[in-house]
């Protein structure tokens, strides 16, 4: 009964399914012309017929060329590949009536694309002379044989799997019988070891969770050799091609006698050696078949020559008869070899009897191993499943099922896998769970542990600790020394795109974090190609591949559907949405999210604004985690400012009363402010001890401002940056010159006082920084005079740039700031960092935290040494400030003249009002 009700049910469901992608089909064609369809890739038109052979079972071959003679010489591009369904249609256009065949594209190349005809329309024959269109068709194969099999299910008495599938619906239970092993892998873990043990000794079915990187693909190829071992025939499917390869690859590299079935133009090159094509090219019988192939197409050939209708009968009928012996040689070539192989391998529907299996016996399987079980629908494992007397099912139903395009359909029940609903009717009975996995740092696995498997997983002790720092050529930064990263865009305006469409969300903010990123991750030595960009949304996906591919071809960008079962070292993780009710739509799906993250090895950086994505449960476990065990970082620190920010202090403007500190308004000195700020977040005694050292050092810069006879303060060089931080703040609040001299553990700091003329040595071009205590009185106005003029000037520098040239807005302030870093710091000649020569002179940059001048690749705080001070540095700020001012985020020299001149405005009215400061976190080589 149970049968006849899923069978009855699935087929319903199925029809809704398959009527939901014909009806999007239909939609997007119908209001499209020809043209436009080949615009899309869907669709070739006028081509011409180049050859026409015979290929396997005696299919009609046809190669199909653009117009030659017209100098058209490669095809248009188009997304036509192997496998895919294709309608011929003669030049009238593409409806049903003008429909010359059906057939499946072979190969593609640029210049010709092949597609085989089935010779059910036999006779088939066409006209070389005349125009063809070809249009790709909604597959529905795979719908066909996943009917039949649910057909065929449902009226099974007495076959192999009689009693299979009395135990897969409940009518009777899973029996064991246990016996010993010898393992052929001696590596394997316990739980692989109880895995392969257990799925030997049931005698019906089966079910192996794999988690991510548990080796799963490891278990079930040593159950398929302990099963040819015993002598067994095993059938091993799973619903995509690349499974299948994968599964091909390591048993053959075990030795077994392999047999891969599908079309070879759908395999992986180094898998074709195992495909049936291949192998029956090398048989007994290959000869013949050739032969007799070769007459058929000198016949084809001879029809094309006659004039006379009645020498085409006859040379018709003889092609019939050819390819009825070409069929029978090739059924026996065909069923020999199958049944020589001891694993044969093919998709779910691959398994169809209407392809190679037809020529076995119903009885010759004797397993069925069903691999990424839960990616798949349950209808299309019965393809499979109705030759097995035993099934084994591997997979991870935590991770994302197969999709779905009918919403209803899915929620009725047809996303239910198989193995889910086995799980769900026999509970842990019938399962046996890996639980050491090989892929993640512990600190990467222990959420997904947590949240998606019951805590039991445990990393192996060659991944538990390994991150990208290990990897050789690879630079200990901290951005290859932590595991997690979270950058948190809340707070900083980073929206995402208004676009009405569900499906499709982008987020140019985080593109250009990511983009940050993903230099930081390369500039430390990490290579592009063990990087993997992900994304939840199509649209981030292209956008992300606009940004980055040109520069990083290498480098992986892809959605999560389209990573499930992939690894790399680091994963970036942009999840885009970011919007004040926190809905966050296609990410309320767990499976997916944990999909993205378990793809990481070594590193998981999450660029999302917390505060969105925080109201989805599951999400916010992630974000607790991350912030836990983790990095955090804010946006700010990523984002350059329009406004040049060299200063580090923070000013009695009206925002700071916004902050929740109290007292954060008070009209104290920079470093005091800062740190009261921070005294929110951190203890308070070391707090307060930072605040007596900013203290100390006043005192003894001011003691020498009033000992007229001393030109200049040197300070030890035991000071730290951060001591060296304080000096150079109180230096520029009091208008002094500072500097900074030495290497390493001799580099130490001097203030002197300025020197009064020569105003080029002096441009210290920032208008917002007003000395906020009370030093001595001339000082304070000769600075509050230099920075005007400073302003003046940049502001008429502005203009003209704006106007005259067209430069990115955003690229001023640098040059200012490369004109300030060049007045204040004249000493500098190499980076600081260790071990790197690179001239600072042209294009070094300051870190305001440890006061020493970076290169480029080296100046972000996060990559010397300095991302601490600068993390609640930046927290201090957006705690203080609050907003992120609109139109930030790194400059773009393709920006449009109409946006460039507004973002001019804007920074001009900005640079007069702003109060508040805060400085480059990064500034990019192309300026
Ligand atoms: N017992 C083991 N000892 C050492 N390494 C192992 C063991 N089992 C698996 N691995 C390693 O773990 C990685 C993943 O294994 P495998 O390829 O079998 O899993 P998979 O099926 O591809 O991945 P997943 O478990 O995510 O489905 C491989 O690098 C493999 O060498
Ligand atoms: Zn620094
Ligand atoms: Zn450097």
């Amino acid at each position: 009964m149970a049968v006849e009700q899923f069978v009855s049910k699935t087929l319903e469901l199925l029809q809704e399914e398959r009527e939901a992608e014909i009806e999007e089909t239909r939609i997007w064609q119908e209001n499209i012309s020809l043209k436009d369809l080949q615009n899309k890739g869907v669709c070739l038109l006028k081509l011409q017929i180049g050859s026409q052979s015979t290929g396997l079972y005696g299919r009609t071959v046809v190669v199909l060329e653009p117009r030659k003679h017209l100098g058209f010489l490669s095809l248009p591009s188009n997304s036509f590949g192997p496998g895919d369904i294709v309608g011929l249609y003669d030049t009238g256009g593409c409806t049903p009536a003008s429909q010359i065949g059906t057939g499946i594209v072979t190969r593609v190349s640029q210049v010709s694309i092949s597609v085989a005809f089935d010779d059910s329309n036999d006779g088939l024959s066409f006209d070389t002379g005349a125009l063809h269109n070809l249009l790709k068709l909604a597959n529905d194969v795979t719908y066909k044989r996943m009917k039949n099999a649910l057909n065929t299910l449902n009226g099974y008495s007495n076959g192999p799997a009689a009693n299979l599938i009395n135990v897969l619906f409940g009518d009777s239970k899973p029996s064991m019988q246990s016996q010993p092993i010898k393992f052929f892998n001696s590596n394997l873990d316990d739980s692989q070891r109880e895995a392969v043990s257990f799925t030997l000794s049931q005698r019906e079915l089966a079910v192996i969770h794999g988690p991510p990187g548990t080796g799963k693909t490891t278990t079930v190829v040593e159950i398929i050799l302990q099963a040819v071992k015993q002598g067994q025939k095993v059938l091993c499917c799973a619903p995509s091609n690349v499974a299948v390869d994968n599964l091909v690859e390591r048993l053959a590299r075990c030795k077994a006698k392999v047999l891969r079935l599908g079309h070879p133009a759908r395999l992986l090159e180094s898998i074709q050696k195992h495909s049936l094509d291949a192998i029956l090219a090398q048989s007994d019988n290959a000869n013949i078949i050739a032969d007799i192939r070769k007459d058929i197409d000198k016949a084809f050939i001879g029809i094309k020559k006659m004039r006379e209708k009645g020498e085409r009968v006859n040379f018709k009928r003889e092609i019939g008869e050819l390819r009825k012996e070409l069929k029978s040689r090739e059924a026996t070539a065909i069923s020999q070899i199958l049944k020589r192989a001891d694993v044969v391998l093919s998709t779910n529907t691959g398994a169809s009897g209407s392809g190679p299996l037809k020529f076995l016996p119903a009885e010759h399987f004797d397993w069925v191993v069903i691999d990424e079980c839960a990616q798949a629908l349950e209808s299309s494992c019965w393809i499979a499943l109705l030759r097995a007397r035993k099934c084994i099912l591997a997979g991870d139903y935590k991770q994302l099922p197969p999709t779905i395009k009918s919403q209803k359909a899915a929620s009725k029940g047809l996303s239910l896998s198989l193995m889910e609903r086995l799980i769900q009717m026999y509970g842990d009975s019938v399962v046996r769970m890996l639980t050491v996995q090989y892929r993640m740092n512990s600190a990467i696995m222990n959420w997904a542990s947590k949240e998606m498997y019951q805590g039991r997983l445990t990393a192996h002790s060659s991944v538990e600790r390994h991150l990208l720092k290990d990897l050789p050529g690879v630079a200990c930064v901290e951005e290859t020394s932590t595991p997690l990263l979270l950058i948190d865009t809340a707070g900083c305006g980073l929206s995402e795109m208004e676009v009405t469409d569900e499906q499709s969300k982008g987020n140019q903010g985080e593109v250009d974090i990511v983009e940050l990123h993903i230099k930081a991750l390369t500039e430390a030595g990490v290579k592009a190609k063990d990087i993997a960009v992900i994304a939840p949304y199509n649209l981030q996906v292209d956008l992300l591949r606009q940004k980055l591919s040109a520069r990083h071809p290498e480098l992986e960008i892809k959605s999560v559907d389209g990573f499930q079962g992939r690894e790399k070292e680091a994963v970036v993780l942009s999840l885009v949405r970011s919007n004040r009710k926190g809905v966050v739509g296609f990410l309320a799906e767990d499976r997916r999210i944990n999909v993205a993250v378990t793809r990481a090895r070594r590193h998981i950086a999450v660029v999302c604004d917390t505060q969105t994505v925080q109201t989805h449960a599951f999400l916010k476990s992630l974000i607790k985690h991350m912030t836990e065990f983790g990095e955090v970082r804010t946006a700010f620190e990523y984002i350059q400012d329009i406004v040049p920010q060299n200063y580090t202090r923070d000013h009695k403007d009206t925002k700071a009363n916004t902050s929740k500190c109290p007292g954060s308004s008070s009209n104290e000195n920079a470093a005091a402010t800062e740190k009261h700020t921070k005294s929110c977040m951190t203890a308070l005694t070391e707090e307060e001890q930072k605040k007596n050292r900013c203290a100390e050092i006043r005192v003894q810069v001011e003691s020498f401002l009033k000992d007229l006879s001393q030109k200049e303060l040197q300070f030890p060089s035991s000071f730290n940056s951060h001591d060296r931080l304080l000096v150079h703040q109180i230096a520029e609040e009091l208008g002094l010159v500072h500097e900074s001299k030495g290497e390493g553990k001799d580099r130490c700091i001097m203030v002197a006082r300025p020197l009064v003329s020569t105003p080029e040595k002096e441009t210290i071009p920032n208008p917002q920084s007003e000395p906020m205590c009370q030093p001595t009185l001339d000082l304070k106005s000769l600075h509050l005079d230099r920075m005007k003029r400073e302003q003046q000037k940049r502001e008429e520098h502005n203009r003209m740039k704006a106007g005259a040239c067209g430069i990115a807005a955003a690229a001023a302030p640098d040059e200012d700031f490369d004109t300030l870093l060049d007045a204040v710091i004249k000493a500098e000649r190499v980076c600081s960092f260790v071990r790197c020569k690179a001239s600072v002179l042209m294009l070094g940059q300051l870190c305001l935290f440890c006061n020493r001048q970076y290169c480029l690749s080296h100046h972000i705080p996060e990559i010397h040494g300095c991302g601490d001070k600068a993390k609640s540095h930046a927290r201090m700020r957006i705690s203080k400030e609050g907003v992120l001012y609109a139109g930030s985020g790194k400059k773009d020299k393709s920006m449009d003249p109409n946006k460039k001149a507004y973002l001019q405005r804007k920074l001009d009215s900005k640079l007069k009002d702003m109060s508040s400061q805060r400085k480059p976190k990064n500034k990019e080589n192309d300026s």
